[in-house]
């Protein structure tokens, strides 16, 4: 029996558009697990990055309601919500976002200041074990500048490890890699997940997407498809990639 983490009642998204409304997201109810490294897919412009923020609570619904472990996140005060994102949530961006005046490791202990009390030895042994989790702590004392974008991106991950998040938001965590990065990352999320990570990841990118064991699909604001499939192995990365491209198909890609 699953746990659920997130869900989504008749949640509605809209942007102002030329005098009129944009209805981005339209009533949509869907339900996050604990455990479940999931992927939102969808044509570009469907909405899946606006999903993903407003789930996350990084931007606010026009209507509807999502609850965080059964509570309703609107019932939070702006404090309380930002100190949810800090501690409870990981982000993780198509761009990285790090601080540019501040090495790999002081980017990753940087949150930790945020969260639970600990100290600042204790933040910065977390953040070193986490850079060697994510196989970057050779570079621990290099600027963003002075790294790859791979290395960046597994930065970025140790960073969104920091507070020992219940969730992972990922907007297009590989969008701005080449192949052999992409594949590192991917690789890293996987094995995150393994550990009891759970993720929320959005991508349009189908060797991305085959990492995930829950696919949902996004589509005139609507969640139009789900599918499951058991969790990744490289070894199966082809056939994977034929049953997601089949998928796809049948939700008109
Ligand atoms: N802050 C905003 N203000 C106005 N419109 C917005 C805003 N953010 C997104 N939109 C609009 O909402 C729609 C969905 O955008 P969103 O970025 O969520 O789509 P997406 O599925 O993630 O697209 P892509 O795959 O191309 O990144 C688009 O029409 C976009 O222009």
């Amino acid at each position: 029996m699953k746990t659920q983490i997130l869900k989504a009642v008749d949640l509605c998204k809209s942007f102002a558009n030329n005098g009129g409304q944009n209805h981005v997201l339209d009533m949509i109810n869907l339900e996050i697990y604990k455990g479940d490294f999931t992927v939102i897919m969808g044509s570009s412009g469907a909405g899946k990055s606006t999903l993903l923020y407003t789930l996350s609570g990084m931007d606010t619904a026009t209507n509807g309601k999502i609850y965080y472990k059964d509570k309703e996140l609107n019932s939070y005060a702006e404090k309380q919500m930002a100190d949810i994102r800090a501690r409870e949530f990981g982000f993780i961006f198509q761009q990285m976002h790090l601080i540019s005046n501040l090495t790999l490791l002081e980017n990753a202990a940087v949150v930790g200041y945020l969260g639970q009390k600990k100290s600042t030895k204790e933040v910065r042994e977390r953040a070193l074990a986490l850079l060697t989790q994510t196989h970057v702590e050779h570079a621990k004392d290099r600027l963003p500048s002075q790294v790859s974008g791979g290395e960046a991106q597994r930065a970025a991950i140790a960073r969104a490890m920091m507070n020992e998040p219940e969730i992972i938001f990922a907007d297009e965590p590989t969008g701005a890699l080449n192949k052999r990065n992409t594949e590192d990352v991917l690789d890293l999320l996987t094995e995150l997940n393994r550990q009891g990570q759970s993720i929320l990841m959005v991508t349009h990118d189908i060797r991305a997407a085959i990492h995930a064991d829950r696919f949902l699909y996004l589509e005139d604001g609507k969640i139009s498809g789900e599918m499951e499939m058991p969790p990744y192995e490289s070894k199966d990365a082809k056939n994977r990639e034929k049953q997601v491209d089949a998928w796809l198909s049948s939700m008109s890609w």
